[in-house]
């Protein structure tokens, strides 16, 4: 018997994270792992292979087939990385769970830190964040479109198309690729919000499935997602905005530090915020790093 139907993309990361949420449910009712379905479904930033994503222009590329099929009501849940999940999403929708966060940040492949990249050498990304940060850091860089699954940008760096890239750690651990690369410090690299952090939505109105996946959801990891996202609907920034941000939580207080860059890294503002309300963190820390940025990042965002 089917219990529950959970909704993914068909990535082999996808399909790790979901069966860690089906595993986590089986663990958290008794269920047994068939009595709940996995359900792929094909979304638009799967098809699209060689274009940066930013430059198709549409939101909701990875998740807008999901929504749909949410409030079909062809599955119960829909799992997510929650990093690129649209910043507002529809109202019949709503975060029920987020897992455990994994380790929050980048690595490094193909050099053992930013500084020692060779002079000048070619790093393959189509994340805006990670392109301006590492021009800030290294403006002799020459940052060049690198798409397609984790394993697919792993091929294309060990063919020489590039001479480094940079992928979160949070998916390569997933995929049993831990040992590739070099971790990049957070004061070094600030995370997109709410990488490593996995995350469960079901439809607004459906409250035995809000409380089943409810039942796995790790609060500390919840609290910062809130918080981090918070600051990125506060800037009207998404996923392909050059914005690093990275909560924390200590006791009830949670610590928010966030970077807005311009797109080739000439400028860029830092700040941090201390609070016990997430997203009052994330609303105050967007406000005060607006104020304060240069106009070439100041562009760039909302308001
Ligand atoms: N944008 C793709 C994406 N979305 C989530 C992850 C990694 C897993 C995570 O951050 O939870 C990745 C790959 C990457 O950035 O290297």
């Amino acid at each position: 018997m089917i219990r529950f139907r959970l909704g993914t993309r068909g990535s082999p990361l996808a399909l790790t994270q979901a069966a860690m949420v089906r595993a986590a449910l089986c663990a958290a009712h008794g269920w047994h792992d068939e009595e709940v379905a996995t359900v792929i479904i094909r979304t638009t930033g799967d098809r699209v292979q060689d274009r940066a994503l930013a430059e198709i222009g549409g939101k909701a590329l990875w998740t807008k087939e999901l929504d749909r099929a949410l409030l079909d009501g062809e599955i119960d849940a829909a799992v997510h990385s929650m990093k690129d999940v649209e910043t507002v999403r529809p109202a019949a929708i709503r975060i029920a769970a987020t897992l455990p966060r994994a380790d929050v940040r980048d690595r490094l492949i193909g050099a053992a830190s930013v500084e020692a990249l060779p002079r000048n050498a070619r790093v393959g990304t189509s994340s805006p964040r990670r392109r301006a940060q590492l021009l800030r850091l290294r403006p002799d860089l020459t940052i060049t479109l690198f798409r397609g699954n984790v394993e697919t940008r792993l091929a294309k760096l060990a063919a020489g198309e590039v001479d480094a890239t940079l992928l979160a750690a949070a998916g390569l651990a997933r995929l049993g690729r831990d040992e590739v690369g070099h971790a990049i410090p957070t004061d070094v690299m600030l995370p997109a919000p709410a990488q490593g952090a996995v995350g469960v939505e079901v439809r607004a109105a459906d409250e035995v499935a809000h409380a089943a996946v409810g039942a796995i959801d790790d609060p500390a990891t919840h609290a910062c997602i809130v918080a981090e996202r918070a600051l990125l609907a506060a800037l009207r920034a998404d996923c392909h905005s050059p914005v690093g941000a990275l909560a924390s939580l200590a006791g009830e207080t949670l610590s928010l530090r966030a970077e807005l860059l311009a797109e080739d890294g000439e400028a860029h503002v830092t700040g941090s915020v201390e609070g016990t309300q997430g997203r009052l963190c994330g609303a105050t820390l967007a406000a005060e790093l607006l104020d304060r940025a240069p106009p070439v990042v100041r562009r760039l965002f909302a308001a």
